[in-house]
């Protein structure tokens, strides 16, 4: 659908991420194609009760019992967000990935985003990552078109990647030389492994703590070579990009740091992290000039050590460059719900192995 005008609007973005800790909402001035300003953002952690109804949803697809709770809270805490933030002429809500499976059953978001139309009374453009996965495409990462204006909002001239390390961990490279994110050559993305998640995994596990804060525990160890060489035999690492993971997909990282103590297994896991990248960043066309490093794991300074260790080109949070690396992914879906809305395209055989541009996203308008 096309609108009449190509003016930019302000979009608000919503991510409920892989992490399960809440919900964050940016609002992004764009044309879809260039990204004029960022404005007002918002978080709403989720509450223990309330991210325990996801954990216990994930893997669950439309039609279970447990994915209808889900369901409800996804909603809920959106509308309660979205609702605090004024000004957006329309919303771009990604939802909480409860399964992901795209050679299989598909990909789900929870949460309906023509009942949030209902209700916020804007539109709201959602299920971004379905159309994707039916024309036999990863339907992730979709950061990667924003990726590429961030390039060009930030002035880059030569190749760089941007990293975001979430629950899973996911690279674009990027040449701003290239006239648009859909050009041939502009983009490469895939997901790089797990991230963040597995670490969760075992700090809830062994001290009941959500993370390994500041890598605290991390520091504390040594990484285990064996564990880590194992780790790097995984397929997937071998796997030419675009593809993609499922939050759970590495859940063999617990059996491989097993037996060893708290402080040895999560330095060994932050250091797998850490390797999935360097192994992804072989996949790029040349090397990136630098890495910009969003998402969680930026503020976990063992692993941006054993990055810039592992890397030859600089490793720096977006920070560096004025962005906003605990928002890029909302901003993200902001400037995707308004290239859904001007017919543009959101994802492509470079970012997630689709067979041609696909603009992916449903745009529902409110009802009465
Ligand atoms: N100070 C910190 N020290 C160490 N790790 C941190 C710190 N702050 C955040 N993290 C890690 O980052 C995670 C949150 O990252 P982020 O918000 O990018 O994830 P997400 O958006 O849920 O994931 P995804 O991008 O996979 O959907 C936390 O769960 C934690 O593991
Ligand atoms: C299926 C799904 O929700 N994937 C997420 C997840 O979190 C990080 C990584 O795995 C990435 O592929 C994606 O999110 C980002 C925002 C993306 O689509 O670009």
């Amino acid at each position: 659908m096309k609108t009449k005008t190509e003016a930019p609007i302000w979009a608000l973005g919503t991510m409920s991420g892989t992490s399960l800790d809440g919900v964050d909402a940016a609002m992004i001035r764009t044309d879809g194609r260039w990204i004029e300003a960022f404005g007002e953002t918002g978080y709403r952690p989720y509450s223990a009760e309330e991210a325990a109804i996801l954990r216990a949803a994930l893997g669950a697809w439309p039609g279970e019992d447990r994915v209808t709770a889900a369901k409800e809270v996804v909603e809920r805490v959106h509308l309660e967000l979205v609702s605090g933030i004024a000004g957006a002429e329309i919303v771009g809500f990604h939802g909480q990935t409860l399964a992901h499976d795209p050679k299989g059953r598909g990909t789900h978001q929870a949460g309906d985003g023509a009942a949030l139309a209902d209700r916020l009374g804007l539109p709201v453009v959602w299920d971004f990552r379905s159309a994707d996965v039916r024309l036999g495409g990863e339907g992730a990462p979709l950061a990667p078109f924003f990726h590429f204006a961030c390039a060009r909002w930030i002035g880059a001239e030569r190749p760089l990647a941007f990293l975001n390390l979430g629950g899973v961990g996911n690279l674009t490279w990027v040449d701003p030389a290239q006239p648009a994110p859909e050009a041939p050559g502009a983009c490469l993305a895939f997901d790089t492994g797990p991230a963040n998640a597995p670490i969760n995994d075992l700090m809830q596990e062994r001290r009941g703590e959500a993370y390994d804060r500041d890598g605290a525990l991390a520091a504390q160890g040594q990484v285990v070579d064996g564990a880590l060489e194992l780790f790097l035999e995984e397929g997937y690492f071998r796997k030419m990009p675009p593809k993609s993971l499922d939050r759970n997909d590495f859940s063999l990282m617990l059996d491989l740091v097993r037996e060893l103590d708290d402080a040895d297994a999560a330095a060994t896991m932050t250091a797998m992290a850490a390797a999935a990248v360097m192994q992804g960043i072989e996949h790029c066309p040349v090397p990136p000039e630098r890495l910009l490093v969003t998402g969680g794991g930026r503020k976990n300074p063992v692993m941006m050590r054993m990055l810039a260790a592992g890397l030859d080109c600089e490793v720096a949070p977006v920070e560096a460059v004025g962005l906003d690396g605990d928002m890029l992914e909302a901003q993200a879906f902001g400037f995707l719900a308004v290239r859904v809305l001007r017919g543009l395209p959101t994802s492509g055989p470079s970012t997630t192995g689709v067979r041609a541009l696909v603009g992916g996203g449903e745009v529902s308008r409110p009802q009465g």
